[in-house]
């Protein structure tokens, strides 16, 4: 009864040491393995008998010039603790994977350094973590602050880009046309008589034509570059790189009569008896429009001139000067 008492104390060090939930490995002062715990089996797939005595860059020839090995190199020289090694280009110094997954993803690692002596000798305890639940959250942090972002460029009721997109857009692609002296179109496209249909129709219903409106616009775009957008209200604008003014014109018009030919049914007060659209054209020109605002107010201007013109119609820049004369 009394023998027994310290031979199952003296297990138990080993028997922890085989149930903490992390890896533990510790090297002599020439960084020969000397233990080697039991997590580290199932996810490494080799045994402490044979790795007792090895050394541990031997055995893992990956760690050579890792700042793994400098912190054990730093532990067992110089007799300095490292808490969290920093890892440089990986998450998983050591090749371990999920226990039983002889080739599935390696774990993410968190790994600790810390020297000690022991009969005057010097030792170095390496403990590694696995923190692939926190990799795993920290990617979905970072793909919700992503979604949030692409969010923020989307406008909300019609799904397609917004004003902050379309400003962002059409800035970039400006710099781009002065660069590489290529052409840049940008439409205003303008739902008429709004005003009468959500007054006849209701404000929902209202919602829903500009939804539809803004996805066959958006549809009617085919070049990836292309960039539809809600510009306000019942406004919308394309951003057409590599287009120029006449290309831009037929598009436009090709646009008008698409959504003139849905049918959709306006409001008796209004101009025509379908939804139809009043589209503005301009095209970056080096030495007028070279600028977001000058395009901008040159498309406008051309917008209100197709209005002033009867509505359900194209206006492109110079024709918006002759309409004004
Ligand atoms: N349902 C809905 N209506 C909107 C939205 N934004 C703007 N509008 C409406 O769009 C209408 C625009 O009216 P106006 O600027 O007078 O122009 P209009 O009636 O389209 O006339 P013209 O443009 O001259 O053909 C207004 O009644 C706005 O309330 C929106 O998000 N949803």
């Amino acid at each position: 009864m009394t023998n027994s008492k310290p031979e199952s104390i003296s297990s138990l060090p080993t028997r922890v040491l085989n149930l903490v939930d992390c890896g533990v490995i510790v090297l002599d002062h020439e960084g020969c393995i000397v233990l080697w715990n039991g997590w580290l089996v199932p996810r490494s797939g080799r045994g402490a008998a044979r790795m007792q005595g090895h050394a541990l860059i031997e055995v893992f020839p990956d760690l050579r010039g890792s700042r793994v090995e400098a912190a054990i190199f730093a532990a067992l020289l110089e007799g300095v603790v490292t808490e969290h090694v920093p890892l440089s280009h990986s998450r998983a110094p050591f090749p371990l994977r999920e226990p039983g997954s002889f080739d599935g993803a390696l774990i993410d690692q968190a790994v600790s350094v810390t020297p000690f002596d022991e009969d005057g000798r010097r030792f170095c305890l390496v403990e590694i973590r696995d923190v692939s639940s926190v990799a795993v959250r920290e990617r979905r942090l970072l793909e919700h602050a992503e979604s949030l972002r692409a969010r923020s460029y989307i406008d909300g009721l019609t799904g397609i880009a917004n004003r902050r997109h379309f400003d962002v857009a059409l800035e970039r692609e400006l710099r781009r046309a002065q660069r590489a002296d290529s052409a840049l179109a940008l439409l205003l496209v303008d739902i008429d008589s709004f005003k009468a249909y959500n007054d006849h129709f209701g404000h929902q219903q209202g919602d829903s034509c500009l939804t539809m409106v803004a996805q066959e616009l958006a549809g009617m775009l085919k070049r990836p570059a292309d960039l539809a957008a809600r510009y306000g209200g019942e406004e919308f604008a394309a951003v057409l790189p590599d287009t120029t003014l006449e290309q831009a014109r037929v598009l436009a018009d090709r646009i008008r009569a698409h959504v003139a030919g849905l049918g959709l049914q306006q409001a008796p007060a209004a101009h025509h008896p379908q939804v139809t659209l009043s589209i503005g054209v301009a095209a970056f020109d080096r030495a007028r429009l070279n600028a977001p605002e000058a395009l901008i107010e040159a498309a406008d201007k051309a917008l209100y001139a197709a209005k002033r013109g009867g509505r359900n119609r194209v206006v492109a820049d110079g024709d918006a000067v002759d309409a004004a004369a």
